[in-house]
């Protein structure tokens, strides 16, 4: 099995249908309008976030949250994950009361449970939501920047990209940078180019996630290449939200053959019928990458994740062990 990496999931999407079910009978809650047959149920990205939002106030103490995160990386580790890098919301976490910080100390809760059980090792990523308005966001930014978690090792927005302009968020990140913590950002998904680009100018982040519309332009893929900005790509679910209409039609491979570095992750699994090692398998099948490729996939998240040097260095030597078996 190669060994995989994932840097791009949010935790609230991670929720299993049958989870959420769980959760929803726990709390006398009526999710039939978005979850029927043990399925989640939307039709658009608007819809999506809705139920993504429901699903989420069904999670509402530490428990919750620490069962959720162990879950979430047990899964993942037996498909064969060494390291995974979450979104979280505090945001999220305070629509049902939660302070940001007893909702990080349950997700870490989780991680360490995960960790002991299968060895993953994990990471945060405080994230904003962009259509919920800078200020949110900017408060996202100082949580992250002043808690001190040592499992919080990253900074992000999420959201509705075609929100607001860029510069409306740059000092959240100007925030989170001067903290040292690692940024991404959600861009080039359902914006086009400038939408990445003016990410890339604006908060400077060594990752974007999804990035995938920057190949609408030559010039930006190849700036992409030459700065070595890492790619959360998500292709399921880019294919689940529309924005390529079949597998066969998206960029990653071309970003790929244009020198970019690029990954891949799941972003809300359960909402797009994906998983980890189903992203791998779709780079297998219809990507047509072998063994090498995939692994090269692996490192070049461990590469990118936002993890103190001695931890990188552990996860690349387990690699180098399995690029030789
Ligand atoms: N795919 C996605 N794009 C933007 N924000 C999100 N939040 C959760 N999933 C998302
Ligand atoms: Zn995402």
């Amino acid at each position: 099995m190669v060994p995989k990496a994932e840097l791009h999931c949010h935790i609230e999407g991670a929720a299993s249908p049958a989870l959420v079910m769980a959760q929803a009978k726990k709390y006398g809650v009526d999710v039939s309008s978005f979850i029927r047959d043990n399925a989640y149920h939307w039709n658009d990205f608007t819809s999506f976030l809705k139920a993504y939002d429901r699903a989420a106030e069904l999670f509402r103490t530490p428990e919750d949250y620490a069962l959720l995160t162990e879950n979430y990386l047990r899964e993942i580790a037996r498909d064969g994950a060494i390291y995974a890098e979450f979104f979280t919301s505090p945001d999220h976490a305070e629509r049902v009361g939660l302070s940001p910080e007893s909702y990080t100390e349950a997700l870490a809760e989780g991680m360490r449970r995960a960790k002991s059980e299968t060895g993953i090792e994990s990471r945060m990523v405080v994230t904003g939501v962009r259509h919920v308005g800078a200020e949110a966001v900017v408060k996202a930014a100082n949580f992250a920047a002043n808690c001190g978690h040592p499992l919080v090792t990253g900074f992000g927005m999420a959201g509705d990209e075609r929100m607001g302009a860029a510069s409306d968020f740059a000092r959240a990140f100007d925030i989170a940078r001067e903290a040292g913590l690692g940024l991404t950002v959600h861009a080039g998904e359902f914006g086009g180019p400038e939408s990445v680009r003016s990410a890339l100018d604006t908060f400077a982040p060594t990752r974007i996630g999804h990035g995938v519309r920057a190949i609408e332009d030559d010039a930006l893929v190849q700036r992409i290449a030459e700065e070595g900005i890492v790619l959360e790509v998500c292709p399921i679910s880019n294919i689940v939200l529309g924005v390529y209409d079949r597998i066969e039609n998206h960029p990653l491979p071309a970003l790929k053959e244009a020198g970019c570095r690029v990954t891949v992750s799941s972003d809300d699994p359960p909402h797009f019928h994906t998983s980890l090692s189903n992203e791998y398998d779709v780079a297998k099948e219809h990507f047509g990458f072998d063994d090498g490729e995939l692994l090269a996939l692996t490192r070049t998240s461990v590469e990118a994740a936002f993890v103190d040097e001695a931890t990188r260095t552990r996860l690349l030597e387990r690699l180098n062990r399995a690029s030789e078996a």
